[in-house]
């Protein structure tokens, strides 16, 4: 095998056997990723990164090997989630065992996007739920069901899986960090658009809601090139005209997207169709579980909705549904937070490897809008 891969680096060939690796640059160790997705929503777990866990060995934190990761392992970020090894939609999450930055939890995670570092995402926690069952990151998983605990970079959430003693299942839910209205009725102007007005919530990353009426669109039926560039002009809006506070972290406190809604917020049986444009102009394929959280305890503050009343959330760019509740009220800093629970299933894709050649030009990857 070592034989194998030294011919192969070295541009040998090879035995014909197409599970060894290519041609390579040995300077770049080969990325080995478990390929799931979560209601459309891809995830491409990286279950081991060398470099950050012998960060996470002297120490770090969670939210300070992020910044490492951001300063000294970018181009690995980039190589995964960008073209021609991603795409424009492509999600990511490093896992970290063990350290500081795991504090106690079964697993640490960062996650990834094609433009840097989010703090929570709630689709990669449902499909992480069960790819720690899985892959043997819980040591003694339970019948019929496990719970999970991840350390995300906003906080401890905890995963519950179904597990049949030899496998995960579906549905997985989780319980998010504290969950808060950060503000109700707040008038943006938006270039463009005029004057709107937005709520903006927090699910473990603040988002600003508004009905796609509000900007004449439909969140169902209009183009989605269309929603994502109203809903990105809200973002940038939003961050201009609006301070953010964190009760714990500056590094948390930042707008992160925009969730276009169908307006139908007072409680009811129907799903209530929502999109999400996060990042710089990502749409979210999944109906956005850190939305979903956001989207709960603003619908608990403004008492449209009880403790341990359910919701149903739909994607409108797939039409796949993640379920929500309050289930519990408490405080966070200031404010009053509810912590949430959201359902949805998760599936493996497949798995990868990949490798980089020295002089590739693109070799970490590329974007174009
Ligand atoms: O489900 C979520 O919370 C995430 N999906 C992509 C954007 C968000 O991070």
């Amino acid at each position: 095998m070592a034989a194998a891969a030294a011919a192969a680096a070295a541009g040998g060939r090879g035995d014909g056997d197409s599970r060894r690796l290519p041609p390579r640059s040995l300077a770049e160790p080969a990325l080995h990723t478990v390929e799931m997705h979560t209601g459309g929503e891809p995830l491409r777990v990286v279950p081991r990164l060398e470099a950050m866990e012998e960060a996470a060995a002297t120490g770090l934190s969670l939210l300070a090997l992020r910044r490492h990761m951001a300063a000294t392992r970018d181009h690995v970020r980039r190589a995964l989630m960008l073209e021609p090894r991603g795409h424009g939609g492509m999600y990511g999450a490093v896992v970290v065992r063990g350290g500081a930055a795991a504090d106690g939890a079964d697993l640490a995670v960062l996650f990834l996007h094609g433009s840097g570092y989010s703090a929570m995402c709630g689709h990669a926690v449902l499909a992480l739920g069960r790819f720690a069952l899985d892959y043997g990151l819980v040591a003694a998983p339970q019948r019929p069901e496990t719970a999970v605990r991840l350390r995300c970079p906003c906080g401890p959430v905890t995963a519950f899986v179904p597990w049949d003693g030899c496998r995960s299942g579906n549905p997985v839910r989780f319980h998010s960090v504290p969950a808060f209205a950060a503000a109700t009725d707040v008038a943006i102007d938006i270039p463009g658009h005029g004057r709107v007005v937005v709520d903006i919530g927090y699910g473990g990353t603040f988002y600003a809601f508004l009905s796609a009426e509000q900007l004449g669109l439909d969140v169902c039926s209009s183009k989605t090139r269309e929603l994502v560039s109203a809903a990105s002009a809200v973002t940038e809006a939003v961050k201009e005209q609006f301070k953010l506070h964190h009760p714990e972290s500056e590094d948390l406190a930042f707008i992160y997207g925009t969730i276009l809604t169908d307006g139908k917020d007072a409680f009811s049986e129907e799903p209530t169709t929502n999109i999400c444009v996060f990042a710089d102009e990502q749409v979210d394929r999944s109906p956005t579980g850190s939305g979903v959280t956001a989207r709960i305890a603003l619908q608990y503050h403004k008492g449209l909705i009880q403790l341990n009343q359910s919701r149903t959330f739909r994607s409108s760019s797939t039409g796949s549904l993640f379920t929500g509740k309050a289930v519990k009220a408490t405080r966070f800093g200031d404010y009053n937070a509810v912590v949430v629970e959201v359902s949805g299933e998760a599936f493996y894709t497949g798995t990868a490897t990949f490798t980089v050649e020295e002089e590739d030009p693109l070799k970490h990857g590329f974007s174009f809008k």
